[in-house]
């Protein structure tokens, strides 16, 4: 039995332009709004004021999120580009702030906590540089997390490597896809070497085609480019992030799966005892905001200054406010029970 994905949930990709692809998704950008003219800045403001009634800011709400937390376990999932770190021209050069790093190192410390990203598990874990975080790399499709009893569909999956705790386990659904997907990085190469300013980035279990610094009028240059490698592999599909175009093998797992995935293998599948809390700000997050929402609790947080469509419950500005809100959840925590206890509680030995 595999993960394979229905036909129904393959996302589209539209053509590239720059309203369907800015920072903030197809949404105008902060700058624009507080220079366009009047009326239309006054019709951004008050479409964006009625999105933060819907989408309110997880600071502003976080004594009401907290209240309700009191009595149950609270897991921290936290993507990786635009949430812990801004979005900068180069997707080599993305750092985390020593702050940001202290901050969730101390989240950390008090809830079990786990960074998703849709970079490789190896580059995410060397921006973040924590050990006491699991990390979900490829979309989720590349996890590192302790081991549990293994259901009979997914034993192929996993394989059990020596980790610092003890033994841990790698899930990893996508493995007979790296032959392709090396296969589709060359040739991306190939095609798209005219093209000044695209670059690929080789995700292990999926590709990103960037064009952040690809001028704009040969975006649709390369999304043809893309699309016509891909004819050739219809095993894959092409869906769009900021300034970014992922190509993923065509298989049911997501984001939203390695979030149930690292909860059950932490032994928080109860609902009615956990809450996730999952920060976010790309699209491909809303898979694991719509995995909360089926729960029916936990804290979907979008990580936005614009309006735009989505599943999360709550809004943060942007990873400024991210680091704040972490700040508040752990000296939270450490306000309202001793740091040891908790350890007890989670079996952590920090
Ligand atoms: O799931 P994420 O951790 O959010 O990863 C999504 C993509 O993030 C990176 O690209 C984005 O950030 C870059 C650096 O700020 C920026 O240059 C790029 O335009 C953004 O799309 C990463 O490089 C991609 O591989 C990820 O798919």
């Amino acid at each position: 039995m595999g993960f394979q994905r229905s036909p129904s949930s393959k996302q589209k990709v539209k053509p590239i332009s720059k309203e369907n692809n800015d920072e903030n998704g197809g949404d105008h950008s902060i700058n624009e709004r507080t220079t366009s003219n009047p009326p239309d800045s006054v019709t951004s403001d008050a479409s964006y004021n009625s999105w933060m009634m819907e989408h309110p800011s997880a600071l502003g709400s976080f004594d009401k999120m907290m209240k309700a937390a009191k009595e149950k376990k609270i897991a921290v999932f936290l993507n990786y580009d635009g949430t812990l770190s801004p979005i900068v021209d180069d997707p080599d050069r993305v750092f985390m702030s020593d702050e940001m790093r202290a901050a969730v190192r101390e989240v950390a410390k008090y809830f079990p906590t786990a960074i998703i990203s849709g970079r490789s598990r190896e580059k995410v874990m060397g921006f973040v540089e924590l050990c006491n975080v699991y990390y979900a790399g490829s979309h989720g499709m590349d996890i590192l997390a302790p081991p549990r009893p293994v259901k009979a569909c997914e034993g192929k999956y996993h394989t059990l490597v020596p980790g610092k705790k003890g033994n841990e386990v790698l899930f990893q659904p996508a493995k007979k896809f790296l032959p392709a997907i090396q296969e589709i990085i060359k040739e991306l190469e190939e095609e798209t070497k005219k093209i000044q300013g695209a670059r690929i980035e080789d995700n292990r279990f999926c590709i990103s085609v960037h064009f952040r610094q690809v001028r704009e009028e040969d975006y649709s240059i390369l999304q043809e480019k893309a699309k016509a490698v891909l004819r050739n592999y219809p095993d894959f599909d092409l869906s769009e992030g900021k300034k970014v175009m992922e190509i993923r093998p065509s298989i049911e797992w997501d984001k939203g799966h390695a979030l149930e995935y690292l909860l059950d293998t932490l032994g928080l599948s109860n609902p009615n005892d956990v809450l996730p809390l999952y920060i976010g700000d790309d699209r491909t997050d809303e898979d694991a905001f719509k995995v909360i929402k089926g729960r029916g609790q936990g804290y979907p947080i979008i990580v936005s200054s614009t309006p735009k469509e989505t599943k999360a419950s709550y809004s943060l500005n942007d990873p400024s406010e991210v680091l704040t809100f972490l700040l508040r959840l752990s000296r939270w925590r450490k306000s309202s029970s001793s740091s040891k206890q908790l350890a007890q509680i989670w079996g952590i030995g920090y």
